[in-house]
């Protein structure tokens, strides 16, 4: 179990990473989201001692990284899959980690047949595409079967076929109870994988919780009903204490249950022709969250 307590980086007067303070759990992915430049790579730099703390620390199962017996048993880490020799061959590069890290020959092969890199584990490095950089920083992750995987911006460069594999890939290593940290801003990708969010912005912890506990939360969860008085539903719902907003030709409501809606309908003798729960996507929930809270912001395109 991987602890961070009060985690805090500063770079001169900035602060970039502010008092951050997690428990990295086994068996579940967990979807690290923050705006660029929120602190998330300097976070996971900061978990295995790449960078150090101003103040805070981490503990990997009560040891700092540093004291580990065998750091690549606990975790495997992607953070630049360009931070490689670029003249080796995906196989040179996999063994020297396993000479180096004293890891069994045998996993060499075994990296290259679940990233899909043996057919070009005897090209250079520097003739991959980024995809194929990828696979490699994640075969390099793996090598030493470590309980927790921290990959930042893994879907970077992937094609259809190596997100969905990814995906596949992240749901096997948590069912074999490894904990997987993945941070991505292709929220639609960790919308699909992640059991769980933390949202980090400016350095500082957002939101933490399981998705099913984040769509409850959100402003962008609302009811939407069809019914065949509209008017009518509008009144009943509004004398309830529910927000209501005419969409399309049904309404979207908030602040009740989609349950107490159609029970609602049922005692006005409403007839109700669609009521369902609408889910924000993750894209909505994080504009939500982290408002206010980004350092870069787009100023749209130039006027010519
Ligand atoms: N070595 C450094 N010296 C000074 N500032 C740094 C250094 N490393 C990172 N920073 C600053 O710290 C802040 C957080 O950077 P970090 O790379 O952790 O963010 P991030 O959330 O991973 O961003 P992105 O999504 O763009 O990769 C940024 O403002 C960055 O410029």
């Amino acid at each position: 179990m991987i602890k961070l307590d009060n985690l805090t980086k500063k770079y001169g007067d900035k602060t970039v990473v502010n008092q951050l303070s997690l428990t990295l759990k086994p068996g579940v992915v967990t979807g690290l989201l923050g705006p660029n430049g929120s602190g998330k790579s300097t976070t996971m730099k900061m978990i295995i001692s790449l960078v150090h703390p101003t103040f805070g620390n981490v503990t990997v199962g009560e040891k700092k990284y540093s004291d580990l017996l065998k750091p690549t048993a606990k975790i495997g880490t992607l953070i630049d899959p360009s931070a490689v020799d670029n003249n080796l061959t995906a196989r040179q590069h996999l063994s020297l980690i396993s000479t180096a890290a004293n890891i069994n020959k045998s996993r060499v092969d075994k990296m290259l047949k679940i990233t899909g890199l043996e057919m070009a584990q005897n090209k250079k490095i520097k003739d991959y595409s980024l995809g194929m950089k990828q696979r490699l920083g994640i075969a390099t992750a793996l090598m030493g079967n470590p309980e927790t995987v921290i990959l930042d911006e893994p879907f970077n460069g992937l094609d259809v076929d190596g997100i969905k594999w990814l995906r596949k890939l992240f749901n096997q290593l948590a069912a074999e109870g490894k904990a997987v940290i993945v941070s991505s801003h292709l929220m639609s990708e960790i919308q699909a994988v992640a059991d769980r969010i933390i949202i980090i912005g400016q350095g500082k912890l957002l939101a933490d919780m399981t998705m099913e506990e984040m769509n409850k939360k959100s402003l962008s969860s609302y009811i939407y009903v069809k019914t065949n008085n509209i008017d009518k539903m509008s009144r009943v719902l509004t004398e309830n204490q529910a927000m209501v907003q005419q969409l399309n030709q049904g309404l979207e409501v908030r602040n009740i249950e989609a349950r107490e809606g159609g029970q609602l309908a049922y005692d006005h003798h409403i007839v109700v022709y669609e009521l369902k729960e609408v889910q924000p996507t993750l894209e909505e929930l994080f504009t939500e969250i982290t408002y206010g809270k980004v350092d870069y912001v787009s100023q749209g395109v130039e006027n010519k």
